[in-house]
């Protein structure tokens, strides 16, 4: 039953007309709006896009401070922006990135798995899983421009990418950090990390709950490339031109043979994956070690 309301809740929202979502930001074109001739803008409040329909390239920029979470509405709101980019044939590429200073995302919302009735992890799950299936397996070039700190949730994002730029800040750290939660990363989290730095330093990383400082991220590879802060943006845009420069449907096609093999593990078993997680996350000690980390995060600044 539970599951049967997420999976409405979700569906009402991805079918919900975009002009009709109840914080939709109306269109603006021109320099107003925070770009050259030509650059609009859309989006939600917590998920903003510009797009650049000359280049074919848009930008999707998390908004939901302090630490752009990923809460239920932001997943949500980013599946719906994702999935209007994709169904607009003007666009090729999507740029990810951050509108909050110092952090492109503090991971999934503690607060939407802690405390809450079952139905709503359920519903919370399977947005995760939804956002997960959707950027890994986009047909557009999506390249992550990671311009703050990247734990765990913010770095499975990262990771969805076909490339992945990040600002060379000591504080932007980045990796899949559960463990130090005394969680544990899903097969699809672990997975895809593991596609993308091997099964050894996967291996290392998820054990220790490895947060990388950039250059140690570029040494494994969680990152593919390092740049001064001041020039994440050019950098992702000088990448995305090079894979704009590749045939579609040949990108598109290679993409999927490496990528669908790991995303039809997840969607054959989503029901089980969430129940999985309802289980997982319902247990006493997992809601302690949750809450012990949310206090230790709220306590920091006192
Ligand atoms: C089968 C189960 C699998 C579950 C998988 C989970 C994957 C995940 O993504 S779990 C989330 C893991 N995330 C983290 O460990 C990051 C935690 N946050 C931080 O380390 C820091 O907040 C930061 C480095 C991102 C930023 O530090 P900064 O000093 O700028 O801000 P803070 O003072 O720490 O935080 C401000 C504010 O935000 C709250 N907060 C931080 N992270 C989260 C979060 N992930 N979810 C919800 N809320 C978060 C923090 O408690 C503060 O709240 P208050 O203003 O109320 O004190």
């Amino acid at each position: 039953m539970a599951l049967m309301v997420g999976a409405r809740v979700l569906a009402r929202n991805l079918l919900r007309p975009w002009s009709r979502l109840p914080d939709a930001v109306p269109g603006r074109t021109g320099p107003a709006a925070g770009g050259g001739d030509g650059v609009r803008c859309f989006g939600s409040p917590r998920v903003l896009v510009e797009t650049d329909p000359a280049k074919g390239v848009a930008v999707i920029k998390l908004k939901n401070p302090p630490v752009n979470s990923l809460s239920l509405e932001v997943l949500t709101e980013f599946v719906i922006s994702l999935e209007k980019l994709e169904n607009d044939k003007t666009f090729r590429g999507v740029i990810v990135t951050s509108d909050c200073p110092g952090i492109f995302s503090a991971g999934l919302d503690l607060t939407e798995m802690c405390g809450k009735s079952q139905a709503h992890y359920a519903e919370y799950w399977r947005a995760v899983q939804e956002l997960w299936l959707r950027l890994y397996l986009s047909n557009l070039v999506v390249i992550a421009a990671i311009n703050g700190v990247s734990p765990a949730g913010g770095c499975l994002i990262s990771l969805t990418c076909d490339y992945r730029v990040l600002a060379d800040n000591p504080k932007y750290s980045i990796g899949l950090n559960e463990t130090l939660l005394g969680i544990v990363a899903p097969s699809w989290f672990k997975d895809t990390l593991v596609n993308t730095v091997g099964h050894r330093t996967a291996e290392r990383a998820l054990q220790l709950g490895l947060l990388f400082p950039p250059a140690e991220a570029l040494r494994v590879g969680i990152v593919d490339q390092v740049v001064p802060e001041d020039q994440v943006h050019s950098a992702a845009l000088s990448v995305m031109a090079r894979w704009l420069a590749i045939p579609d449907h040949a990108r598109q096609l290679t993409k999927n043979l490496m990528r669908k093999p790991t995303a039809d593990r997840l969607v054959k078993q989503r029901d089980a994956d969430i129940q999985y997680f309802l289980q997982f996350i319902s247990r006493d000690s997992i809601q302690k070690s949750l809450r012990v980390y949310l206090d230790k995060l709220r306590q920091k600044k006192g």
